[in-house]
């Protein structure tokens, strides 16, 4: 596995690293989330903008991201703005998303951002050369809330998302039964050993797709999702059983190996 650095966190190295999200609608809610985080064991903050209710207003997104990075300065934040279509809670213009994403990229105060792979090419090729040129790195993601695709989408998506630019290539699918599962674990074996020149993330989602949240020090996912106060998505395990999970297992697989 390739590995990326992150304000000294080695992604692709080690136990795979936690990225806890924030959803507060309000400045004073996500203040508390953070205040609640400082005590908290984990890698990267995520914070997910759509849940923010003065998300159109930029002064005021930068604002907060201010005050978040005053609150936990040494962990690496990821902006992420996920659209309806995509598991997001608010209508979104595709021009504005853009928008938003540069100026975040450009702000100083991101040290990664999200973008979906599917609004077009040219868009995700645009944000991430802004990012780029700004030192800020790019998850490149899509998720899938209603199935599993087939082990070649699934693995087909994550390549065109390195072949974009992408730092980090991510996808979140729901499975319906255990072979869905299987199906997502194979993927992202067959990304990493076949065609993977980055770390990438993979979940199948929902409590049957948990296991595959901490599965990824033998199948390559470097990177997972833990809830602290709130989930963001179906399946997320609590951060702190998500940490000790994750370091056994790693410890096994290293004393077996
Ligand atoms: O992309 C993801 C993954 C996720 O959907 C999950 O399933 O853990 C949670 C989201 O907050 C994040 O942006």
């Amino acid at each position: 596995m390739k590995t990326v650095t992150i304000k000294q966190l080695e992604i692709g190295v080690g136990a795979p690293k936690i990225i806890v999200p924030i959803v507060g609608k309000t400045q004073a809610e996500l203040i508390e989330e953070v205040q609640f985080l400082q005590s908290i064991d984990f890698d990267v903050l995520e914070w997910r903008v759509d849940h923010f209710n003065q998300v159109d207003d930029i002064q005021a997104v930068k604002q907060v991201a201010k005050k978040i990075v005053d609150l936990l300065p040494n962990k690496p934040l990821l902006f992420t703005f996920r659209t309806i279509n995509e598991g997001g809670v608010k209508p979104w213009a595709l021009s504005s998303y853009i928008q938003l994403n540069k100026e975040m990229a450009c702000s100083g105060l991101v040290d990664l951002i999200d973008v979906e792979v599917f609004i077009g090419d040219d868009y995700v090729k645009d944000i991430i050369d802004v990012a780029h040129k700004n030192q800020v790195f790019v998850i490149a993601s899509n998720h899938d809330f209603e199935k599993t695709p087939p082990k070649n989408d699934i693995v087909n998506r994550l390549r065109k998302m390195q072949d974009l630019g992408a730092d980090i290539p991510k996808i979140a699918v729901m499975p319906k039964t255990t072979d869905d599962v299987l199906t997502l674990l194979a993927a992202t074996t067959e990304m990493n050993e076949k065609y993977a020149i980055k770390p990438i993330i993979t979940m199948s989602m929902a409590g049957l797709g948990a296991i595959s949240r901490i599965a990824g020090s033998t199948f390559g996912s470097a990177m997972t999702f833990g809830a602290a106060k709130n989930a963001s998505a179906p399946g997320q395990l609590d951060v702190n059983q998500l940490r000790y999970i994750l370091e056994a297992l790693h410890q096994n697989n290293k004393l077996t190996q």
